[in-house]
Order: C-alpha cells, then sequence, then structure tokens
C-alpha cells in the first residue's frame, strides 16, 4: 500500500458507514470505508447498480448523515464545518430533478455564487465573470437565456455543471454527470472536468456508469461491490488484477480487448491491412462469427489506395466495395 502524504488529501473517509435510519433497523448500505480524495484527482466512483454510490456521495457532501465513522475535508471534521462553509468548499451535482420555477440557464448557474455574496445583494464584477466563464467552459452559451424549464435533459445536465463551476470550490462531486449526454458531450465533460483537476488543482469525484471513459481517463477508481469493501486503485491495475471483472460480473465483456465478448462460429479468415480500416474490418468480421487466423484458406487484402475496397482471395479473387458485400460473400462460401 502506498504511502499517503497528508498535504495531498482533500478528503479522507475513516471507517465510514453509510445507509439509511428506516423504522425498524438502520439499513446499512456500505460500511468500513477507507478512502483518500488527493488534491488535482479525477476519481471515478464505480459499482453496480444499487451498490451505494449516491447515498457515499450523498454522505460526503453531507447531505445525510454518516451511519458511522467520520469524513475529514482537509482535515476537519465534516460535522464541524457550517453548511455555508461547506459550500465554500464543495459543490455537487445530483442526478435528481430540479426545481428551478421560473429561472433561466444564466440565473441557475448564478445561484453558484451565492456562497460568496455575504450580505451582498448584487453580484460582484467577479461574480458575473465567474458566471460567464463558467457559461463558456461547460459550453452551454447557446441556450443559457432558456428558462430552466425548457431545457432538455441533456443541456439541463450541463447548466448543473456549469452551476457547480460557477461554485469554484476545492472540491467537486458529481453523480452521473454524463447521464442524459450524447457521445460527444460525455467527451467533452470528462476532458473538461480532467483538465480542472490538471489546471486549477481541483479534486473531482464522479459516479459513473462510463468504463470506457473511467478507464481512458480517471486518476484513480473507486470501486465498490456488493458485500466487499469499497478499493481505490490506479485503473489500470483494476483491469489487471481482475478487481473490475469480479466486482462487474462481467459477461460478455471482454475487458482485455475492451470489447464485447463476440461468439466465433469458427470460420477462419485472414486479413491484411492497417490502421482503422484495419479495425473496423475486423469488427464487422468478428461481429458475424468470423475469426482472424493466418491459417486460412481465405485471404482477405484492404485496398487502400484510392477508393477504399477489399479483395478476398481463395480460388480466385473477388472485390467488394463494402464490408457488407464482403460479409454477404464470405457467407455464401463454403469453409
Ligand atoms: N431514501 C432511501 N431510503 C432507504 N433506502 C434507500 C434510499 N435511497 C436508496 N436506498 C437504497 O440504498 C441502496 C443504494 O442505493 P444508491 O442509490 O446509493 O445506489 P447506486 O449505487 O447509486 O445505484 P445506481 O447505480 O442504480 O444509481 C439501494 O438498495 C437503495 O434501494
Amino acid at each position: 500500500m502506498t504511502e499517503v502524504d497528508n498535504n495531498d488529501i482533500a478528503l479522507a473517509i475513516k471507517d465510514l458507514a453509510v445507509g439509511y435510519h428506516t423504522k425498524k433497523k438502520d439499513l446499512v448500505v456500505l460500511e468500513n470505508i477507507n478512502l483518500y480524495l488527493r488534491h488535482g484527482e479525477l476519481v471515478c466512483f464505480m459499482g453496480p447498480n444499487g451498490v451505494g454510490k449516491s447515498t457515499l456521495l450523498r454522505t460526503i457532501a453531507g447531505v445525510q448523515k454518516p451511519l458511522a465513522g467520520e469524513i475529514k475535508i482537509e482535515d476537519v471534521d465534516l460535522s464541524a464545518i457550517s453548511i455555508a462553509e461547506l459550500s465554500t468548499k464543495m459543490s455537487l451535482v445530483l442526478t435528481d430533478g430540479i426545481n428551478a420555477g421560473n429561472m433561466t440557464g444564466r440565473e441557475l448557474v448564478g445561484l453558484g455564487r451565492y456562497p460568496y455574496l455575504g450580505w451582498r445583494v448584487d453580484f460582484s464584477e467577479d461574480d458575473l465573470h465567474k458566471i460567464e466563464e463558467s457559461i463558456t467552459l461547460a459550453q452551454v452559451s447557446s441556450y443559457a437565456d432558456k428558462k430552466v424549464h425548457e431545457l432538455s435533459d441533456g443541456q439541463l445536465q450541463k447548466m448543473m455543471i456549469a452551476r457547480a463551476l460557477c461554485q469554484d470550490t476545492p472540491i467537486m462531486i458529481l453523480d452521473e454527470p454524463t447521464a442524459h449526454l450524447d457521445l460527444n458531450n460525455r467527451v467533452a465533460i470528462i476532458n473538461l472536468l480532467k483538465d480542472l483537476t490538471r489546471k486549477t488543482g481541483k479534486s473531482i469525484l464522479i459516479a459513473t456508469h462510463e468504463l470506457d471513459l473511467a478507464l481512458q481517463s480517471a486518476d484513480r477508481l473507486w470501486l465498490a461491490g456488493h458485500h466487499v469493501p469499497v478499493i481505490s486503485g490506479f485503473p489500470e491495475d483494476m483491469v489487471l488484477n481482475g478487481a473490475i471483472d469480479s466486482v462487474f460480473e462481467l459477461k460478455g465483456f471482454d475487458l482485455k480487448t475492451g470489447q464485447l465478448k463476440k461468439k466465433s462460429l469458427g470460420k477462419k479468415v485472414s486479413l491484411q491491412g492497417s490502421g482503422y480500416q484495419y479495425l473496423w474490418t475486423k469488427n464487422a468480421l468478428e461481429r458475424n462469427g468470423y475469426e482472424i487466423s493466418s491459417e486460412s484458406d481465405f485471404q482477405i487484402r484492404i485496398m487502400a489506395s484510392k477508393n477504399l475496397s477489399w479483395e478476398v482471395e481463395n480460388k480466385g479473387i473477388v472485390a467488394t466495395n463494402t464490408l457488407e458485400e464482403l460479409i454477404n460473400y464470405l457467407n455464401q462460401q463454403k469453409f
């Protein structure tokens, strides 16, 4: 286990148990949790549905009380920090629907400045600057003047992230920030959060189901499984030591290749080519049950000179212009 330098730590969790008080007895969702969030680090918190990610995030953010144990922010116990002070240290983006009344997106983002207003009624130049900066960073300017109730789920999601950016806290906690977002926006948000950790030294903790994005961008994963302690480590270590496999009980997904497992029909073809054309040809072949092997009577060559085409050499040579034609041709052959 690596030694942890206290100056590095933004948030420390010790012997924590989280869950709910119910009439009969306490419902313990996760317990014996010991974790750190370091300065300038992007942590993705992952685990199957219902394991307790939201419950832990809400507890860390002071929205619900721990059942046991302690949470320290910059070495101060969370229970000793007032709500006003906490809102200058930590921002929170939850998935729950928000009731923003008749507010515009810009006004919603402006709520992020309230912890800093004190007795002031109006925004300062600095506040206004921060609001515009956050709107630009989160790429929401084109709909910032719309009413919040007119925004799509994805637009609202990004507006809430802009509000959290505007709050400008050293720690940001986001529950599934990429839910509802299309592929470009998912990548943009993860890149933005990663960039923030690098440029501003913020510590960012997100709960997410996006294994692919997490593996490519998180500095560290927190992994929660049913009936096992929450563990923390480098994403790549967790792939190689099987931790991700065992927590998610992965079925049909091959972590070693990052791909869905494809059923081979035992028909072998050899493939010559390179680059992304090779990768997508391989994808089409494997998706259709073909296995790539050097020991095959069917040799496929990717012809990438002028127009992309494929040649299949068996007894003679047959050329096809699309992968669909190639697969149709192969499907008619005897293997
Ligand atoms: N208010 C509540 N009262 C009692 N139990 C709750 C409450 N909210 C959640 N739970 C239970 O706590 C457990 C953890 O739920 P939680 O929402 O934290 O999981 P999660 O890991 O965030 O799941 P998901 O990936 O589906 O969002 C679940 O069994 C859930 O039913």
